[in-house]
C-alpha cells in the first residue's frame, strides 16, 4: 500500500474505489459485485441511531472479514500484558501525578518492539462491557508491524504522535500522520503500523463510548475550532496478499491472536461515513480572550465524544497551540483550579504554559476530580510579574488534554513505572504566603 491521497471533510458520505468499476452504483449489496468482491458492512453506531449520528460503511473486498483462524488469548512478549482496560477496583490516589516520557525500546534493551507491543496503559475510566469511559495508553516502538494486523473492538483509537511519523495502512486506506498530528482509526478498523522513521512514541486515547465528533460552535458562529474541512479521510487502497499472518483483536479488555491466511487490507472499494481520518492540530483556530480573564480550557476543544448528560463529555480532547496573549489586568497562564472533570495531560513538543519544568515532551501527567493544581512556583512568579502592556507569545509547542466525566485510573504500572515523577508536587512547594493582614 504506498499512495496516501485524502478526501477532506468531517463525518462525510465518502465514496472511493481503487479499482475503477468497483463500487456498485446505486445499491450495496448486488447479486454479484463488480470484480468478484465480496461486498460487507461496518456498523459504527447502532443500526437505528438518528440519522444525523448513525456512521457505517460499505466495503467491497477480496475476502470478507469472518475469514481467520480461531482466537486464542495473544501472549505479550513481557509476562504480564502491558496493553489493557484493567483499571483496578480499589482506592486511588488523589494526589497529582506525573510521568518522564515512556523510555524507547531501543534503549531499553535492544529488542523489536512494534506499535501493538509497544502500546502501555496508564489510566483509564469506564469499561469496553459499559461503552463508556476511555483508556489512555502510551506506545513506545522500534519496528514495523510485520505479518501482523490489529482492530480494536473495544473503542475507537485517537493517536496522538509525540516522536516520529506513523505510517497506519487501514483496511479503508493509508493515514501518514507526523507529530502535531492526530490519527483516529475507527472501532473494528484493521490496520498496520509501519515507522518510517525507525522509532516512535506517542499518546493514544481508546474511546469507548459515543464516537468522537466536532463540537458546537456556539457564539463562535459557524468558523472556528477545528474546521471540518481540514479532516482528511483517505482513499481506497488495498493489498492482495497471501501468507501466514496474524490477526491480534482488543476484545473486552484483553489481546487476542489468531491466524489468518491473507491481508485483511484487501478493501477495493467503500463508500460511506465510517472511517479512520487524519488532522493537523497546526490547522486549529485558535480562539481566546481579547480583554481579560483566561477562559476555560474549553476554547481549545478539537474533538469530544458525549455522553448521557448535555454538555458533560464522555472524553474532551483539548489542545494548548501556539497563541497569542494579550489579557490586561489578568494573570494570563493558567490559573489555580479544581475541576470536577479530571485532566490527563502530554506534550508533544515545546513548554506548556503552566509548568516552568519537569513537564517534557512525551511526559504526561494526571490531575484528578477536585485534586488541586494549575501553575507551578515558577510560572507563578514570572506571570505575577510581568509586562502586561505587551502581547506574550506563546510558541513552538503543542500540549493536549484528555479531559474526562469520570475519575481517571491509573494502572498499576503506570503507579509503578520507574519514570513516574514521585516529587512532583514539589513544584507547587515554593509558593510562599503573599497575604498581608490589614492592622
Ligand atoms: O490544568 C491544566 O493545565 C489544563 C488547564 C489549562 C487551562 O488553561 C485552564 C484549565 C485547565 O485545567
Ligand atoms: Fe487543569
Amino acid at each position: 500500500m504506498k499512495s496516501n491521497s485524502y478526501q477532506s471533510g468531517f463525518g462525510n458520505e465518502f465514496a472511493t474505489e481503487a479499482v475503477a468499476g468497483a463500487l456498485p452504483v446505486g445499491r450495496n449489496s448486488p447479486q454479484r459485485v463488480a470484480h468478484g468482491l465480496y461486498a460487507e458492512q461496518l456498523s459504527g453506531t447502532a443500526f437505528t441511531a438518528p440519522r444525523g449520528e448513525n456512521r457505517r460503511s460499505w466495503l467491497y473486498r477480496i475476502r470478507p472479514a469472518a475469514m481467520h483462524g480461531t482466537f486464542s488469548p495473544y501472549a505479550a512478549p513481557a509476562d504480564t500484558p502491558r496493553f489493557h482496560s484493567d483499571f483496578g477496583q480499589g482506592p486511588i490516589t488523589p494526589d497529582q501525578l506525573r510521568w518522564s516520557p515512556l523510555p524507547l525500546p531501543s534503549v531499553d534493551g535492544g529488542a523489536a518492539v512494534d506499535f501493538v507491543d509497544g502500546l502501555f496503559t496508564m489510566a483509564g475510566n469506564g469499561s469496553p462491557a459499559a461503552q463508556h469511559g476511555v483508556g489512555i495508553h502510551l506506545y513506545a516502538a522500534n519496528a514495523d508491524m510485520q505479518g501482523r494486523y490489529f482492530y480494536d473492538a473495544d473503542g475507537e483509537l485517537l493517536i496522538v504522535p509525540q516522536l516520529g511519523r506513523l505510517r497506519i495502512e487501514t483496511e479503508l486506506g493509508v493515514l501518514d500522520v507526523e507529530p502535531q498530528e492526530i490519527a483516529v482509526v475507527p472501532r473494528g478498523v484493521r490496520f498496520r503500523v509501519a515507522l518510517p522513521d525507525g522509532e516512535a512514541r506517542g499518546y493514544v486515547c481508546e474511546n469507548f463510548g459515543a464516537l468522537l465528533r466536532l463540537p458546537d460552535l456556539g457564539p463562535i458562529g459557524s468558523n472556528g475550532l477545528a474546521n471540518p474541512r481540514d479532516f482528511l479521510t483517505p482513499c481506497a487502497e488495498y493489498e492482495d496478499l497471501e501468507g501466514d499472518f496474524e490477526l491480534i483483536a482488543k476484545f473486552q479488555g484483553h489481546l487476542w491472536r489468531a491466524d489468518i491466511g491473507h491481508s485483511p487490507l484487501d478493501v477495493v472499494a467503500w463508500h460511506g461515513n465510517y472511517a479512520p481520518y487524519k488532522y493537523d492540530l497546526r490547522r486549529f483556530n485558535t480562539i481566546g480572550s481579547i480583554s481579560f480573564d483566561h477562559p476555560d480550557p474549553s476554547i481549545f476543544l478539537v474533538l469530544h465524544s458525549a455522553s448521557d448528560t448535555p454538555g458533560t463529555s464522555n472524553l474532551d480532547f483539548v489542545i494548548f497551540p501556539p497563541r497569542w496573549l494579550v489579557a490586561q489586568d489578568t494573570f494570563r497562564p493558567p490559573w489555580f483550579h479544581r475541576n470536577i472533570a479530571s485532566e490527563f495531560m502530554g506534550l508533544i513538543h515545546g513548554q506548556y504554559d503552566a509548568k516552568a519544568e519537569g513537564f517534557a515532551p512525551g511526559g504526561a501527567s494526571l490531575h484528578n476530580s477536585m485534586t488541586g493544581h494549575g501553575p507551578d512556583a515558577a510560572t507563578f512568579d514570572k506571570a505575577s510579574a510581568s509586562d502586561l502592556s505587551r502581547p506574550d507569545v506563546i510558541a513552538e509547542t503543542m500540549a493536549f488534554m484528555f479531559e474526562t466525566r469520570a475519575v481517571i485510573r491509573p494502572t498499576a504500572q503506570a503507579l509503578d513505572a520507574a519514570h513516574r515523577q514521585r516529587d512532583y508536587q514539589a513544584c507547587w512547594a515554593g509558593l510562599r504566603s503573599h497575604f498581608v493582614a490589614p492592622v
